[in-house]
């Protein structure tokens, strides 16, 4: 209730008419009920009067006597008759139109000060320095000096009204000038005539605003076109208006995306679900992704929660994700589970990994890699899978095929599904030539079934890295070189390779970016069924004969693509579940065709290294 009294008093007194109504009434206030504070004569005495009078004419509007006391206390406030007093003689000033005489006056004081402090300290002297030392009095000077500059915001002039209805594409901008620049630098396009903003200084008034970007075209400023304008008359023109300045300016899209919208996209190498996530600040603004997904990074400022869309969803509201760093801090927290997995497998004495380079299936041999993991089930700090930064990329015609390269358990299918490619397209798919130092047999010929070397100079080429997989087997050496995978791929061919999943990410380069397929059992239950008239060949014994699939075979097969998927997930870019054969062929195929001719994501640093 009181404040609406309250209220009720500004507003009358806004209104000549409620004013009038006041003055009315005056007669009847009783002489106790007067202000404390009594009026002086002349112009101030009227709202005074008011002041006093208001108490009896609200009366009839307060309906207890608590009311009425507030009021009368109000109206009776010392400081409430001050402010009406200074009111009063401002709006005498306002009539005598004041200017100002300096619009430096706290220089000036300060100037007067320091020369003050030399003379002989007269007691006037003294006093007049303390007066111009007190902050009160320094701030009024300041305050002085900004309304004399004009250094405030004055209105915005209306918009202009003659906007044509065909330019929906210019943007009218109104900034306020106080003595700071635009910060903005102009320049004149040669071939169009143009005039365009050819820089915005970070930080600057422009800049600040968020309205005007680099490449935006102006078109007038303040009304006045500067198409027949030289950029130096045109700063000149923005130097001289005085208080808001008006652009008319033809906004440049592309410049505007790009400084609003970071390019920076990564590959989510994890699973991630901020309902899961007991660190994330608010798990509302979280946002969920799978291992393979496209995040485009909209902020990095925070060191622990990054800002991030998935790439294509159309909704412009970021959501939070873990950094890079944090993950892998937590990461390497974690127990290692797939450590565990690949440990407990190990001890059945059969890894489940594939025993060979698939080489002659008549001549099974014991293989290494030249990047036997001597820790395999450990990750190092580098190989925490969190995220890879990412660009767009489609292969040119002409250009270098990536490479494929398969990995799943043995007996999966993977020589199956390779000899189907081949066989689709000879022209197209090859694989490469293994190296062996075993001697020619009579219906061989080098460089076809392989490339036959001494064995002193395997060994020589064992030592320079040079085979990706090798083994020995009877006391002969086979292996799969790098060179030979670079002779399919200088072929304009696209090279299938099959290797043990440690080995990828030797394989991961800029040469030859590849494209990795696990191909992966369907359930044990399919596997009994389609495998009914199928062979293995058995990698335990060293006869290499092909057998039948045992149930063993069938569930290290499954248990076997289930830790891959756990450890190496994040490398895969295709999963194929080899259940029906002719439609996991398929499947492979096209997605073979769609990474030759349509654009995907590739790694930064394959393109750029
Ligand atoms: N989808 C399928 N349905 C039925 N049989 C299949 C299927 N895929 C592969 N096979 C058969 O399974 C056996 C093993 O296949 P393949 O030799 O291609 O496996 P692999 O992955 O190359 O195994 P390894 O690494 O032990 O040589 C073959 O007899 C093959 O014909």
């Amino acid at each position: 209730k009181p404040r609406n009294h309250w209220n009720t008093f500004w507003v009358t007194t806004n209104n000549p008419t409620a004013s009038s109504e006041a003055y009315q009434g005056t007669s009847k206030v009783p002489s106790g009920e007067m202000p404390a504070l009594t009026t002086e004569a002349g112009h101030e005495s009227g709202l005074n009067e008011l002041l006093a009078a208001l108490p009896f004419q609200l009366q009839h509007h307060v309906s207890c006597p608590e009311d009425t006391t507030f009021l009368q206390n109000v109206f009776r406030e010392n400081t409430l008759h001050l402010l009406v007093k200074i009111h009063e003689r401002l709006k005498h000033y306002e009539e005598s139109k004041p200017v100002p005489i300096v619009d430096s006056a706290a220089a000036l004081s300060l100037e007067l000060s320091t020369e003050l402090e030399g003379k002989t300290a007269s007691r006037e002297i003294k006093e007049l320095l303390i007066l111009l030392t007190e902050p009160n009095m320094k701030s009024i000077l300041v305050a002085h000096d900004t309304i004399a500059q004009r250094n405030y915001d004055p209105k915005l002039p209306p918009l202009p009204k003659d906007i044509e209805d065909d330019e929906d594409s210019v943007k009218i901008i109104r900034l306020v000038k106080n003595k700071e620049p635009l910060g903005a630098t102009i320049r004149h396009d040669e071939h169009t005539g143009a005039i365009h903003v050819a820089r915005i200084m970070r930080g600057g008034a422009a800049d600040r605003s968020g309205l005007i970007y680099v490449g935006d075209e102006l078109k007038e400023v303040n009304g006045i076109p500067v198409d027949d304008k030289k950029p130096e008359e045109i700063i000149h023109m923005l130097a001289q208006s005085q208080g808001a300045i008006t652009l008319k300016v033809v906004p440049s899209v592309r410049e505007e995306t790009a400084t609003q919208e970071p390019r920076v996209f990564v590959k989510a190498l994890f699973d991630y679900n901020p309902k899961d996530d007991k660190a994330i600040p608010c798990k509302e603004a979280g946002l969920a992704f799978k291992k393979g997904s496209i995040l485009q990074i909209m902020s990095q400022d925070d060191a622990t929660w990054w800002q991030a869309k998935l790439e294509g969803d159309a909704n412009p509201r970021a959501g939070l994700i873990p950094s890079k760093h944090f993950q892998e801090r937590r990461f390497a927290l974690r127990p290692p589970v797939a450590t565990l997995l690949i440990q407990r497998t190990s001890s059945r004495g059969s890894s489940g990994f594939r025993k060979s380079f698939r080489l002659s299936r008549r001549e099974k041999k014991t293989s290494k890699s030249m990047y036997e993991c001597k820790k395999s089930g450990m990750y190092d700090m580098a190989d925490v899978p969190t995220y890879e930064e990412v660009i767009p990329y489609r292969r040119q015609s002409g250009a270098k095929h990536r490479l494929v390269v398969l990995v799943g358990p043995t007996g999966v299918g993977l020589n199956e599904l390779k000899r189907k490619l081949l066989i689709s397209d000879p022209q197209h798919f090859s694989v490469t030539i293994p190296h062996t130092s075993r001697a020619r047999r009579n219906q061989e010929s080098d460089g076809v079934e392989y490339h036959f070397i001494p064995k002193h100079l395997f060994e020589m080429d064992i030592q320079n890295n040079k085979f990706i997989e090798y083994g020995e087997y009877k006391g002969n050496y086979y292996g799969t070189s790098l060179d030979s995978v670079r002779s399919v791929l200088s072929k304009n061919k696209v090279c299938l390779l099959d290797v043990q999943p440690h080995t990828i990410k030797h394989l991961r380069t800029a040469e030859f970016k590849p494209f990795i397929v696990l191909v992966k059992p369907p359930t044990l239950e399919r596997l009994r069924e389609t495998r009914k008239n199928a062979k293995i060949i058995s990698g335990k014994d060293d006869k290499g004969s092909a057998k039948p699939f045992t149930e063993e075979d069938f569930q290290e097969m499954v248990s076997t693509a289930k830790m891959m998927e756990a450890q190496y997930g994040h490398l895969f870019e295709k999963v194929v579940i080899n259940d029906d054969l002719s439609a996991a062929f398929t499947e492979l195929q096209s997605a073979l065709k769609k990474v030759e001719t349509e654009t995907h994501w590739l790694p930064v640093s394959w393109i750029h290294s």
